[in-house]
């Protein structure tokens, strides 16, 4: 029998730092001659970030969230793929990203679904929390109720938390973000905080969960991180977040790039893709979360187009294609 390979998910909100701690992750196992596999999970139809992930084994899930809508492909591919592998290509990590808008606890529903249960085992949910947003995304006031619903259920349910971004906060503000997610986590989670996910990588893959072969340790939802889980519930699934692509034909200016995704309401949560300046040669791959803007110029050619791709609540795509081209063409 195959071994089963240890499995971790790592979920976080939009932009909070998921792919960062994942590249980490991956720059460990090379240093120490291990052998990843990653599943990459995008509400949206394009996965912009593959160039960064080309030399591993990557499963792509696209175009919904593995805790909704394509659970069940997922299930069936991740059992496909593993089975296909000789003994000497069994990864020895399985890494799985969320969508930054999942409920773990569905994903941990696939994963001890009949089907993969010999082929993984669940080793702990890491959860990246963005300190710099972590307040405004709770509050009543700034956020709305499918950013809390979702925020709450990656905290609640994670068994290592990390808190990310502390270099864009304050002590005072920091202080706060500790108080309120130690109110919301189970008591025995850890919480380690760090800027660009830098953490000891050895702590990070300790087995934090124990799932049997025949079934589920704890819980009768699947969840084995330590809590009663009868407390929660798995509504919510159908969250309205939401992708919106769009193809970008020419170069566009830095500067007023930058302005015009400031402009947005902070329902447009995370903005990312591939765009041409008319400043320099090349393309840029460009993130944006916590209002800032970062580009780094693609060291190796790519296959995809210039797009941008923007997630948020209640986007409105036509407007904002409208807006797009006003400003750009
Ligand atoms: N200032 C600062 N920026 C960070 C930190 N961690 C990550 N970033 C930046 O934040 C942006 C988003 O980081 P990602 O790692 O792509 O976030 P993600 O959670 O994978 O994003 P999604 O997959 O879209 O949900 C990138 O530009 C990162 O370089 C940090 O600790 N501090």
């Amino acid at each position: 029998m195959k071994k089963r390979v240890p499995a971790y998910i790592i979920t976080g909100f939009l932009g909070s730092g998921k792919t960062t701690v994942l590249q980490n992750l991956l720059t460990y196992c090379k240093k120490n001659n291990l052998k990843p596999a990653i599943v990459l999970n995008e509400i949206g139809e394009t996965n912009v970030e593959q160039d960064l992930f080309h030399n591993d084994q990557v499963l792509e899930m696209l175009n919904g969230c593995i805790c909704c809508s394509i659970q069940g492909d997922f299930t069936q591919e991740l059992h496909s793929f593993l089975t296909s592998l000789n003994e000497e290509d069994v990864p020895d990590f399985l890494f799985i990203e969320g969508t930054g808008v999942a409920n773990p606890l569905e994903i941990v529903d696939a994963l001890t679904d009949p089907l993969l249960i010999d082929d993984v085992d669940l080793y702990s949910i890491i959860n990246l929390i963005d300190g710099s947003k972590y307040l405004e995304y709770h509050s009543i006031f700034s956020s709305s109720k499918e950013v809390r619903t979702v925020l709450k259920s990656q905290v609640t349910t994670s068994s290592f938390i990390i808190l990310n971004k502390v270099d864009l906060i304050t002590e005072k503000m920091l202080q706060k973000v500790r108080k309120k997610m130690t109110d919301l986590k189970m008591d025995d989670t850890p919480i380690v905080e760090t800027s660009y996910g830098d953490v000891d990588i050895q702590l990070l893959l300790e087995r934090k969960i124990r799932t049997r072969r025949t079934g589920i340790s704890k819980g009768k939802c699947g969840c084995t991180s330590g809590h009663h889980c009868e407390d929660h519930s798995h509504q919510d699934l159908n969250h309205s977040f939401q992708a919106i692509k769009i193809n970008v034909a020419n170069p566009i200016d830095r500067i007023q790039f930058e302005n015009w995704l400031k402009r947005f309401p902070d329902t447009m949560v995370r903005g990312k893709g591939i765009v041409q300046l008319t400043e320099t040669v090349g393309m840029f791959q460009f993130q944006y979360a916590s209002k800032q803007l970062k580009l780094n110029r693609m060291k190796e050619a790519t296959k995809l187009d210039p797009c941008i791709i923007l997630i948020g609540v209640d986007l409105k795509s036509k407007e904002i294609e409208a807006s797009f081209n006003k400003t750009f063409n």
